[in-house]
């Protein structure tokens, strides 16, 4: 029999103000799957990401209504720097903090209350091996990170995310701001990590849904409003969609 979801959403809307980003989306998400969230811009896709592990709260307009729930516990009952440290986060645009390559790790891991320095060590070059970095960097590891390349960038906030050791890492358009080939590099990464995490990328490129993802969730603007009009299992949602819409989009008719 399946394990229950590790992260499932209930009936969640999210409004700005007098704005509704989205509305009512119910989605399940297996431990170690990779879900991808496909549609056009503005339909809310982002959105719903930060709720998951809470970043809408950092939005003075956002009220959320609904519920999500981290293996079967709703996050509101978490300490939020911990639910973060549990759900990580892996934006756009690379965001590494103004400082050396190490402090990158360092800081976070020290926040988190691992003070222990061969422990440090050893989580700063395992998880820069696990990005394919440590060779990169290993002998430089106080320049500044923002001497790295942008691949290399978004390598490292990788790292920095899964040094905490997250369960579920949400990742939005990770591959967008960076060339082909580092956008190729970081995608390889996301495909390795499945089955050691559980993965929800955004994103709008729909090859790479195709090719990263286990599930796929389509969301459509409707009647002013972001809604999950598709969910389902990969090949099934390519091959025979449910909705109309779903079809139209992947076929390039709409969207
Ligand atoms: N901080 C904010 N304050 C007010 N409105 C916002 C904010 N962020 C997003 N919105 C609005 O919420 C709606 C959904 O935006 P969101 O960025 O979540 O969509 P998206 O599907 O991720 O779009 P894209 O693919 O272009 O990033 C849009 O109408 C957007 O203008």
């Amino acid at each position: 029999m399946r394990k229950p979801p590790q992260l499932l959403t209930d009936n969640l809307s999210l409004s700005y103000g007098k704005e509704r980003a989205f509305e009512g989306v119910n989605l399940t998400v297996h431990s170690g799957e990779i879900t991808a969230l496909i549609g056009p811009s503005g339909c809310g896709k982002s959105s719903f990401l930060n709720c998951l592990n809470r970043l809408q709260e950092m939005i003075p307009k956002a009220v959320l209504q609904g519920e999500v729930y981290l293996n079967q516990s709703n996050i509101q009952t978490f300490d939020p720097l911990e639910l973060r440290r549990r759900v990580g986060m892996l934006f756009q645009k690379p965001t590494p903090f103004p400082l050396s390559i190490i402090r990158n790790l360092t800081f976070p891991l020290r926040e988190h209350g691992v003070r222990n320095r061969s422990q440090i060590d050893e989580i700063v070059e395992t998880t820069l091996q696990q990005v394919g970095l440590w060779e990169e960097v290993k002998d430089r590891l106080q320049s500044p990170a923002l001497s790295l390349s942008g691949g290399q960038q978004q390598r490292l906030c990788l790292a920095r995310a899964l040094a905490l050791k997250p369960e579920v890492l949400l990742m939005d358009e990770p591959c967008s701001a960076l060339d082909p080939m580092a956008s190729e590099v970081v995608e390889d990464l996301i495909t390795q990590l499945r089955g050691s995490y559980t993965l929800v990328v955004v994103t709008h490129n729909l090859a790479q849904a195709q090719r990263i993802a286990d599930q796929v969730g389509l969301f459509w603007v409707q009647e002013g409003t972001g809604k999950l009009i598709e969910f389902g299992e990969r090949d099934r949602v390519f091959n025979s969609p449910q909705h109309p819409l779903t079809e139209a989009y992947l076929t390039g008719k709409r969207g």
